[in-house]
């Protein structure tokens, strides 16, 4: 980017957004066909990576909506950026195209996500971009939301505008992995995270788990969860590990805390109901332990009743919260439970080149039923690397069919 003025604050002087250029427009329904996949060149590539930087500051506010980045560039040089900053709020696009201004007349805007086409809580962007006279739309990725769909790119080429789709591509979906997954299944995409020594243990036979990783995976794991919506445990973590589940990070994102437990059986003085730098939601069966509800409910904690209380259900019930992505911390009965009823897609496991051994010990998945080594979940795209002294394994679990 060091060739590349940059505006240095984006969005800052957007806050008289107007819908001027809003007009009602037909939403495409399905891919257009003429829709052809080019990789760009290496400058496309330097700005699409300008467009995930920026829409990375967003990270963890923006569910139900994606994060997306957008940069506007005339004669070789950045004229407008900006970031989606949050669901209700105008789009990565508008923002760039105020701070271009009469610049982004015949310039070309690179875009991570595929510019809208629909009337949602803001105007379609294709009709600020085509009366803001750019010539040229740079896209990461098509929209997978039905309301745009490669209708938005359609719109942009039947306007006469130049358009390049799937420019860092891959880039661009994992960024949106969550959104992505909520739009195509309708749940939020569930990812399991543990950490484990070398033989597989998550703790001790004694229940102590303080610390497996060192601190560089913990910080990870803080980052992880700065980006998801929600953080769900069972009681027993709640009781074990007293946890915070909190992204430990100035001005970062908190995901809702979820608890997890039929029983109720919960310490009064557990971190998460004497904390108040995120949200804590217990999640419980309808005839639990009233004097608990009550109990922690005065303490600020949101109690809800979801009977049956099992995994699918908690996962169906924070997509219709919005939630785009759900990070499971719990102990391996309850990450057994949400992989048998499909609720965890993505799995990374932090391994410690430590070994404690125990018959007891914990491990991090418990008994899924299977007898035999064909019946093992064959993780799919699986990729590892190292963060300080231990090996982080990221995988997804292939979809039932
Ligand atoms: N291209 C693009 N840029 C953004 O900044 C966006 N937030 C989106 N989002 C798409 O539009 C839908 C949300 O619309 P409203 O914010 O409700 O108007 C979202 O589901 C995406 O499909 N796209
Ligand atoms: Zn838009």
């Amino acid at each position: 980017m060091d060739n590349f003025p940059v505006v240095d604050q984006p969005n800052a002087f957007v806050d008289d957004y107007s819908e001027e250029n809003a007009l009602l427009v037909k939403s495409a329904v399905g891919l257009d066909s003429h829709l052809q996949k080019m990789v760009g060149n290496d400058f496309d590539s330097r700005m699409m990576q300008r467009c995930l930087e920026l829409a990375k500051r967003a990270t963890g506010r923006t569910s139900p909506n994606p994060l997306v980045g957008a940069v506007i560039v005339k004669d070789g040089e950045i004229v407008g950026e900006g970031f989606h900053p949050r669901a209700g709020e105008p789009h990565a696009e508008v923002f760039a195209l105020k701070a271009a201004g009469d610049r982004a007349r015949a310039a070309t805007i690179y875009v991570s996500l595929e510019p809208c086409n629909h009337y949602g809580r803001t105007p379609p962007c294709s009709e600020a971009l085509i009366a803001a006279g750019v010539a040229k739309v740079v896209v990461g990725m098509v929209d997978p939301n039905p309301l745009v769909a490669g209708g938005g790119i359609a719109r942009l080429r039947a306007a006469g505008i130049e358009v390049v789709a799937g420019v860092d591509e891959e880039a661009c979906q994992k960024l949106n992995e969550g959104f992505v997954h909520r739009i195509l299944y309708k749940r939020p995409l569930g990812i399991l995270k543990y950490a484990m020594t070398l033989d597989g243990k998550i703790a001790t036979s004694a229940g102590h788990s303080a610390w497996v990783t060192n601190r560089d995976a913990r910080n990870e794991v803080h980052q992880l969860r700065a980006a998801c919506d929600a953080v769900i445990v069972g009681g027993n973590t709640v009781r074990q590990d007293n946890p915070y589940l909190t992204s430990h990070q100035e001005g970062a994102n908190n995901p809702l805390r979820v608890v997890m437990s039929r029983s109720l059986r919960l310490p009064e003085n557990a971190h998460l109901w004497q904390t108040t730098e995120a949200p804590t939601l217990v999640l419980t069966e309808v005839d639990a332990n009233p004097d608990v509800k009550e109990l922690l409910r005065k303490q600020g904690v949101e109690v809800l009743e979801l009977t049956p209380l099992t995994p699918d259900k908690v996962m169906a019930y924070l997509y219709e919260r919005g939630f785009c992505s759900v990070l499971w911390e719990c102990g391996g009965i309850l990450a057994a439970s949400a992989i048998a009823q499909g609720a965890i897609q993505k799995i990374l496991a932090f391994i410690a080149p430590k070994i404690i051994g125990g018959n007891n010990a914990p491990t991090p998945v418990g008994d899924l039923g299977f007898t035999t080594m064909t019946e093992a979940l064959p993780l799919e795209r699986v990729s590892w690397r190292v963060v300080g002294s231990d090996c982080l394994v990221e995988g997804y679990l292939p979809r039932k069919s």
